[in-house]
């Protein structure tokens, strides 16, 4: 046990397409958020259980944010379930904007958030829907092969602001279990890690994906990941809204629910689904303080 937190750390808890999140409010960036502690937050077992922590901090008070300040009052700390920091997260982005509203920080309506893949534009709808403005995705022409037991499938690059590689298959079955990164050739083109996209067609500008998450395995919605599913289904099939001057719209079905995603001639790519906070507390003192493991023998 590696945790030093000792003070009370207050949470909720939250999910955007049952991509479900820790949400630590710490205005002034005093909670000490060691990888450690993100891990045993996000255990399913032991801990509360999620796909990752949003830690919600004013940007002014994170070095990773503080530039961002003038433009965005508060920052999104996104941390993996196995505790490892990444760029971004969509469906997080969307459920955070959520909590600032639940909180009273802001109203319905437009909030900024800071991230550490740049500041995203998120609107809060009436209906209980989230869009975010999720910035402009990066193709480029390289890929690699991805491997499921027997079978395997060229995916195509696609940046989010985090790495995705996105592979079209017949059916979502042959995903297999995705406990583990499928492996992909060539080995160590993402010296980052990568976020994998498995994909099949449910109908015109519709597609169903399942994604294996860096840093927290299967989980049942990526928002990045349906992003760059859909700029990858819209190349795919011809569709290029930089070319036609005409927005593309893909429907993206998750394990978790349906994500809505359009891409606009000038690149913008706007997400569109639900974020919902489902419970509020306290951690217990005596599970967060240090402790020293005993061997049984
Ligand atoms: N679930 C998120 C993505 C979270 C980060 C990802 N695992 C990474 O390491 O890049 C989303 O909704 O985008």
């Amino acid at each position: 046990m590696t945790s030093t937190q000792t003070s009370p750390l207050t949470f909720l808890k939250g999910h955007g397409t049952e991509n479900d999140f820790v949400i630590v409010p710490d205005a002034e960036n005093a909670v000490d958020l060691p990888a450690a502690l993100v891990a045993r937050l996000c255990d399913r077992r032991a801990g509360i259980g999620g796909d990752g922590v949003l830690h919600v901090v004013r940007s002014a008070a994170h070095p990773d944010a503080r530039h961002l300040a003038d433009e965005a009052e508060w920052f999104m700390d996104y941390r993996n379930a196995d505790g490892s920091v990444a760029e971004m997260c969509g469906n997080g982005v969307r459920v955070f904007a959520r909590y600032l509203e639940h909180a009273g920080h802001v109203t319905a309506g437009e909030v900024a958030v800071a991230t550490r893949g740049g500041v995203k534009r998120v609107h809060l709808d009436k209906d209980g829907s989230v869009t975010v403005r999720m910035g402009r995705a990066v193709l480029p022409e390289d890929g690699v092969t991805v491997t499921v037991g027997e079978r395997s499938w060229p995916a195509r690059n696609v940046n989010m602001g985090n790495p995705h590689a996105v592979a079209f298959v017949d059916s979502l079955d042959h995903a297999g279990k995705l406990d583990d990164e499928p492996p992909y050739e060539p080995a160590g083109v993402y010296p980052d890690g990568v976020n994998i996209e498995f994909v099949a067609d449910r109908g015109p500008r519709h597609v169903a994906m399942r994604v294996h998450e860096r840093g927290a395995a299967e989980t049942r919605s990526c928002g990045t990941g349906a992003c760059a599913v859909a700029v990858a289904t819209a190349r795919r099939d011809g569709a290029d809204p930089a070319l036609s001057g005409a927005p593309v719209t893909y429907t993206v079905d998750v394990l978790g629910g349906t994500l809505v995603i359009t891409e606009h001639p000038d690149g913008e790519i706007e997400m569109t689904g639900p974020a919902v906070i489902v419970a509020e507390g306290t951690v217990d003192p005596a599970w967060l303080a240090p402790r020293i493991e005993t061997v049984n023998d």
